[in-house]
């Protein structure tokens, strides 16, 4: 990856290898940023900003990152340049979209604010399922868009005319990029679920009953979906909200029977949520023959040392992984793996620890 005023980084280039790399350093020296950078390169999103006039350096006004990514042994190059008011794109010489990034560069992150999926709000949880629906098949992109801008419609409706019949005739539109959305994100939850309880249990050592399952918001049956939709348009019109579409639908993520945002550890929490992730990874794995980078920020917080070993041994043989620790303790003794010590927005490739 080729850096130019990106955050605190360093100008420069930083090469990783095929295997599990670390960033190694003190807090605040630069270990995410180079990691979001990676992120950022491959798919122009960052994991902690909606903002990209949040990642520009301080050296002078815009951004550039350029990423080579070997894959199935072809060749691509990504470059993102962030200027005051907009973002340009690149896959070698032509000029893309966000899509064409995102079919191409797999890539799966794990950092601190994912815990936000057993945690956080429900729509916390709707973000997390469509991004991971979306790293393996990004066209999931183009049906949520299409649904967004059929809900601004109807909200216009709602917010003026309350005209019932063109209400409906909406209505009927949004059903169906509602129903696509909702089958996806339910096949997708059964498409991960035994490769999660198996990573939960052995990698984690969790217990065997961890539970989840989508929640459909006021439709008992899917099978009646359609015609509940149509049902509640009169109710919506006269409260002036929504009542049923996959924007008000939440995942039940239960632990030992109880919730698991009031019930599970603060590692436990970690566990559950990298286990959906690594889950994620292997199915595209099982899809399309290949892992896509898996970046893991703060490896060691909350993990005990039983099951941060386990997790690397688990990953030492699934491809491309680039890890940050603040603890020096952690990379003893890996000695098979890239190390990087980052310091100040300096990332250098030599091993000062063995
Ligand atoms: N746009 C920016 N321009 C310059 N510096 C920035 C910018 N955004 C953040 N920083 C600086 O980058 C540093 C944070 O780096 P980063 O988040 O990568 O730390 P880290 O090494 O991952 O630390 P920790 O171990 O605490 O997670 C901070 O010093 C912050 O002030």
């Amino acid at each position: 990856m080729e850096v130019e005023n990106f955050r605190n980084l360093e100008d420069g280039v930083i090469t990783f290898e095929p295997k599990l790399n670390w960033l190694v350093g003190p807090n605040g020296q630069g270990k995410t940023n180079c990691l979001e950078g990676v992120y950022f390169v491959l798919t122009t999103k960052s994991f902690r900003t909606n903002r990209n006039s949040d990642l520009t350096g301080s050296a002078k006004q815009g951004s550039g990152l350029k990423g080579e990514l070997i894959k199935e042994g072809a060749r691509y190059v990504f470059s993102v340049n962030i200027v005051p008011g907009k973002t340009q794109r690149w896959l070698g010489e032509k000029a893309c979209k966000p899509l064409d990034f995102f079919e191409i560069g797999s890539v799966i992150s794990f950092t601190a604010r994912n815990k936000a999926l057993v945690e956080g709000q429900p729509d916390d949880r709707r973000r997390f399922l469509d991004r991971m629906i979306a790293s393996l098949e990004p066209k999931h992109i183009m049906t949520l868009a299409k649904y967004r801008r059929i809900r601004g419609q109807l909200k216009k409706i709602m917010m003026s005319s309350k005209d019932l019949r063109v209400y409906r005739g909406f209505k009927s539109t949004a059903c169906r990029s509602a129903m696509e959305i909702v089958h996806k994100r339910i096949a997708f939850l059964e498409s991960i679920r035994s490769r999660c309880l198996e990573i939960h249990r052995d990698v984690f050592d969790g217990e065997a009953d961890l539970y989840f399952d989508y929640r459909v918001r006021n439709c008992a049956e899917l099978s009646h979906y359609e015609n509940r939709m149509m049902e509640l348009s009169a109710q919506e019109l006269l409260y002036g909200r929504s009542m049923i579409g996959p924007h008000l639908d939440d995942i039940d993520i239960r632990f030992i029977g109880n919730k698991a945002r009031h019930f599970a550890s603060s590692g436990q929490v970690r566990s559950i949520v990298l286990s959906m992730k690594l889950a994620v990874r292997e199915t595209y794995h099982e899809k399309y023959g290949s892992y896509p980078i898996m970046i893991l920020d703060d490896i060691d917080a909350e993990l005990d040392s039983e099951r941060l070993s386990r997790l690397l041994n688990y990953l030492d043989t699934r491809g491309q992984t680039l890890i940050s620790t603040s603890k020096y303790g952690t990379i003893q003794g890996r000695l098979q793996d890239h190390v990087c010590m980052v310091h100040a927005g300096c990332i250098s490739p030599e091993r000062k620890i063995e």
